[in-house]
């Protein structure tokens, strides 16, 4: 199956009017699909959707075929996910938190641990506490433990927020390596522009709640400059808010 996520008339509007709007969209299997928008454009309401954590008001989401809305379980079962923050227990060492997640998964094993461990580059560091850990470290520790499962597609809600430029540069090689070398689909939000334009293979525009257009990142770029001219020119063509 080709389709990872197939997003349809999602509607999730709060008691203020915000939020986001009859959103349309598909993701293939093979994409690093960035979803790119300002803040407050809608990116953290859709994601928390996807992943089950809030309920739409219309619409639905499927992953791989299966709804999250009717068949969660299903729906979840190929899916590793970072929503807001990568949390962990910041007194037990980098090992024994994957432990702890890998609970839920019957087949994940040491050896399996030591594995996300090694590519998240996070080997040498495997007996130190998190809270000792950099931003970045624990952004890795977070990574490590949404791959333990080997999840067919990581959704990933603004990975970069907060790392310097090492730790994006490292971020951004680790998506690439898990897309290629395990064939991951990603689902990344982001408003770093520069950084979805060097990461993303296609890329979904978010502004006001709206999806205001989709493309893949070498079409943007064989007919514009630069992915921030492209963006500039969709949002003044849909009216800014
Ligand atoms: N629980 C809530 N109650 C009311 N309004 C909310 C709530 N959560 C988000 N909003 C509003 O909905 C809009 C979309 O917010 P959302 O967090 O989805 O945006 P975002 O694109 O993820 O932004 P950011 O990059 O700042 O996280 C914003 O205007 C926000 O203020």
């Amino acid at each position: 199956m080709n389709t990872a996520i197939k997003i349809t008339g999602l509607t999730k509007v709060y008691n203020n009017g915000r939020g986001i709007s009859n959103l349309n969209l598909e993701v293939q299997h093979g994409d690093i699909f960035g979803f790119l928008g300002p803040n407050g454009a809608g990116k953290t309401t859709a994601m928390k959707v996807m992943a089950g954590l809030l309920k739409p008001d219309s619409g639905d989401v499927q992953i791989f075929g299966a709804s999250v809305l009717e068949d969660y379980v299903n729906a979840m079962k190929h899916v590793g996910c970072i929503i807001e923050t990568a949390e962990s227990y910041p007194y037990l060492t980098a090992n024994d938190n994957l432990k702890l997640f890998a609970r839920f998964y019957p087949h994940v094993d040491q050896r399996r641990i030591d594995e996300c461990l090694e590519i998240t580059g996070l080997s040498k560091y495997k007996n130190e506490k998190s809270r000792r850990f950099s931003l970045g470290m624990k952004q890795r520790l977070g990574i490590a433990a949404a791959i333990l499962s080997k999840p067919k597609l990581l959704i990933l809600d603004e990975p970069l927020n907060g790392l310097d430029v090492e730790g994006m540069l490292e971020m951004r090689k680790l998506i690439k390596q898990l897309a290629q070398e395990e064939r991951t689909t990603f689902f990344i939000s982001s408003h770093l522009i520069h950084d979805v334009e060097l990461t993303c293979t296609r890329i979904g525009v978010v502004y006001g709640g709206k999806l205001i257009n989709v493309d893949y990142t070498n079409n943007i770029l064989a007919n514009y400059s630069s992915l921030e001219n492209y963006f500039v020119s969709e949002v003044d063509r849909n009216g800014r808010v």
